[in-house]
């Protein structure tokens, strides 16, 4: 339960219960202690140092806030609505994609297609955001959603793309078929290809500080996803600049950490090889956390013929609770051309790191962080690579409120409100499961940054 200092509006962390919980956004790097921004300052980023609170001071505003009845739990329907259908829209969402990778893997690559930038796209791209687009727009009402997203229909309208496009529309009505057995209502009839090419064209907007929206990544980690591996849908809402809900999908993500650092296909030759009543190479599930709730929960995926009862036997997570470098995990991008091995393996190096880093595609990282599975990600992309909000904002809500801390590497929010680009990163991207371990990164960054080439 998030505590509120009424005198300044400040949020401040959770003290009880001697779990270590961050529940504000913001770690400066010059303290080993968290500093907080305060949710109602938020933009002139009003900072309170928790160090400097005496014990006597913490106490009297917890009975303060006792006695006045001021709670986070005040705020605890707050987004619930939207949580709820975004969860259940991201189950269906994992479901068209494990469908699609099953026949990727099976078949040819000839269904992955080249977007302008090289990168692969599949059906699962235009197929999640249609679907996504959609199911959010009927429960929500089209007038009050607006979305940011990955992909936009120029490959797909193409004369020459009249194939694939077929192929995602008969993807996107297959998966809204399915839609009551999440707990969504479908479609009165199937969609036809200017209601799936509207659907995915619907999710233009282009973010900022004001007002709603959602960011979604429909697929991200598609070298990932292509090759069999991790992958992630990634849904986050983001009112005035702030991510709020953050609802990430990650199909492929063992019930076992250890077999996180496992290529999937050795995942899928051993399931074939266990008996099928096993379950210990079960895997997949959906991680969420609303902003302020202090919690972040991990449901499993349904599984075929399932129908989604909420919770759906969510459980909670929390991040590790290792602070001592020698036994943490970091983990980092698989592809070097995303971010410096070099310059990572040599942080970690210097602050005492002796593990091998884990290297997983997408968003994946934020999850292993939230669940307990690893204790530091880094990510130090190519300079002049600009970061984009919906490969981020998921992730942050659900490490912040899972108990961990997101800051760039000058120790600073991320920021979320200036479109569809992080603006003003401080050289990279830092989340820790908490504050002792973020401070030390930090400091290293700061010491051998000079010293790099980035
Ligand atoms: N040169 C680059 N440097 C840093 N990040 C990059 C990059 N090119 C692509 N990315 C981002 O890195 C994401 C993949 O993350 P990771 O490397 O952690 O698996 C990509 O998401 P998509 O796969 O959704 O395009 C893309 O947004
Ligand atoms: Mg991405």
């Amino acid at each position: 339960m998030p505590l509120y200092c009424s005198s300044v509006g400040t949020k401040i962390p959770h003290i009880l219960g001697g779990r270590r919980r961050y529940t504000g956004n913001h770690v400066e790097s010059n303290f080993s202690c968290f500093f907080l921004a305060s949710k109602t300052l938020k933009n002139s980023h009003h900072i309170v140092s928790v160090s400097k609170l005496n014990q006597n001071w913490v106490s009297s505003i917890m009975e303060e806030q006792k006695s006045i009845g001021l709670s986070a739990s005040l705020d605890s329907d707050k987004y619930s609505k939207e949580l709820d259908i975004a969860v259940r829209a991201v189950q269906m969402a994992c479901s068209l994609c494990q469908k699609v990778q099953d026949g990727l893997i099976s078949k040819t690559q000839s269904q992955v297609q080249s977007k302008t930038d090289n990168s692969p796209v599949t059906i699962a791209d235009w197929g999640v955001q249609a679907t996504v687009s959609w199911i959010l727009s009927e429960a929500l009402g089209s007038i009050n959603v607006s979305i940011v997203a990955e992909e936009d229909v120029q490959t797909l309208s193409k004369a020459n793309s009249a194939g694939l496009l077929e192929a995602v529309v008969r993807t996107v009505n297959e998966c809204l078929a399915e839609a009551p057995r999440f707990g969504l209502k479908g479609p009165s009839s199937v969609l036809g290809t200017s209601e799936v090419l509207e659907a995915i064209s619907r999710c233009n907007s282009n973010g900022g500080p004001n007002g709603r929206f959602w960011a979604l990544d429909p697929v991200d980690g598609t070298l990932g996803f292509v090759r069999g591996d991790q992958y992630a849908v990634a849904l986050a809402l983001i009112e005035d600049g702030e991510p709020v809900i953050g609802v990430l999908g990650c199909p492929n993500y063992p019930l076992r950490k250890e077999w996180l650092s496992y290529h999937h296909r050795y995942h899928r030759i051993i399931s074939k090889l266990m008996p099928p009543t096993s379950e210990s190479w079960d895997k997949g599930c959906v991680i969420y956390a609303k902003k302020g709730s202090g919690e972040a929960w991990m449901q499993p995926l349904l599984h075929k013929s399932e129908v989604l009862v909420w919770p759906n036997a969510a459980r909670p997570v929390q991040v590790s609770s290792i602070d001592n470098p020698a036994l943490a995990t970091f983990c980092e991008p698989v592809e070097k051309a995303n971010s410096s091995h070099s310059f990572t393996a040599g942080l970690a190096h210097s602050v005492g790191v002796r593990k091998q880093p884990l290297r997983l595609y997408s968003m994946v990282k934020y999850a292993a962080i939230a669940r307990g599975d690893a204790e530091i990600f880094m990510k130090f992309a190519r300079s002049g690579y600009k970061e984009k909000i919906w490969d981020h904002a998921a992730g942050v809500v659900i490490i912040q409120e899972a108990g961990g801390v997101v800051t760039d590497a000058g120790g600073r929010p991320l920021d979320f409100s200036k479109g569809i680009y992080i603006e003003g990163l401080d050289r990279g991207i830092i989340a820790s499961a908490g504050a002792k371990l973020h401070d030390k990164i930090i400091k290293a960054v700061d010491a051998s940054w000079g010293s790099s080439c980035l």
